[in-house]
């Protein structure tokens, strides 16, 4: 695809996203740039997938048709500020930060700018993210067919309102750290049953990712962890322990303290 991609900023997104791209079927390395305030970073990303770097970030907005703003939410209205005079109306922003609604975009980059917010995960790294989406209504439908297109190489993307988004970030944006940590803990389980940590580590990440797949294909949690449980067996042992240890609600709760946590985020940035 003729499409020239950039990042601001060079961090773990961007990174998750160059690699998918590069890895993925639509965008060669030579159409991707990315800047970062650290040399070093970029010498990294250079060396590992054969990009282009740039030292400012207005030289990557010169060099691409989709500008990535990868970068915290904090740093935001600085870079917007830094790029607004290179952008031109024809350039598509995409916007990964959290919390940073589209208005405030348009506050600094003015309204005439096409603008693409998303909240990606770090599954993108390898093509299996989820990407919600939304965006102004600057975009011809071209260009959002392109920007989605574009997105799908690396995951599953999933138009959503905008007033959701804090929901979605703390299901989907979050949640891949919620797993890893439950796979960390389940292998540690493992070692303590007496298994080697590597062998531990295969066969719960092999459980979560077939348990996951079965749910997706359309059979209802409850009823598979039913067929799991036998009468005075294994399972129902461990799912007291569980269900003893308000495991169920502390997952309730960790996604209702990362989504209030976006709430809080969203509303610092429309104070500013
Ligand atoms: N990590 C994740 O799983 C997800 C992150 N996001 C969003 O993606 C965005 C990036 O997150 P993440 O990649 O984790 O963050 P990182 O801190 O890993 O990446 C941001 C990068 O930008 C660099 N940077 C800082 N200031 C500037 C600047 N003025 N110009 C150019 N580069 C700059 C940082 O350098 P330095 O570190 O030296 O400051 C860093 O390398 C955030 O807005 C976050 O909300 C969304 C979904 C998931
Ligand atoms: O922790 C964060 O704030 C970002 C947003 C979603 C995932 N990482």
């Amino acid at each position: 695809m003729n499409v020239r991609i950039g990042f601001i900023g060079g961090g773990n997104m961007a990174e998750a996203f160059i690699s998918g791209f590069v890895n993925g079927e639509l965008i060669l390395p030579s159409k991707i740039h990315v800047s970062d305030v650290n040399k070093e970073r970029l010498e990294y990303l250079k060396n590992t997938y054969g990009i282009n770097v740039h030292e400012t970030n207005v030289s990557v907005v010169l060099n691409s048709d989709i500008v990535f703003l990868s970068v915290k939410p904090q740093v935001m209205k600085a870079v917007l500020e830094e790029i607004k005079e290179a952008l031109t109306p024809a350039q598509v922003v995409v916007s990964m930060a959290a919390g940073y609604p589209i208005k405030k975009i348009e506050e600094t980059l003015g309204d005439d700018k096409k603008i693409v917010r998303i909240m990606p995960n770090i599954l993108v790294k390898i093509r299996k993210g989820v990407i919600a989406l939304t965006h102004n209504y600057r975009l011809l439908d071209e260009e959002l067919s392109t920007v989605k297109e574009i997105l799908s190489d690396c995951g599953e993307v999933v138009e959503v309102e905008e007033k959701l988004f804090d929901a979605v970030t703390a299901i989907s944006g979050s949640g891949p750290a919620f797993i890893f940590l439950t796979i960390e803990a389940l292998a540690d389980g493992g070692v303590k049953a007496g298994l080697p940590r590597e062998a531990a580590l295969k066969l719960v990440t092999a459980t979560i990712v077939g348990s996951a797949e079965m749910v997706r294909n359309g059979e209802h949690p409850e009823v598979l962890k039913d067929k799991v449980t036998s009468p005075a067996g294994t399972t129902i042992a461990g799912l007291s322990a569980l269900e003893e240890r308000g495991t169920r609600y502390s997952f309730i709760k960790a996604v209702e303290e990362a989504f209030k946590r976006s709430k809080e985020i969203s509303e610092l940035i429309e104070k500013l």
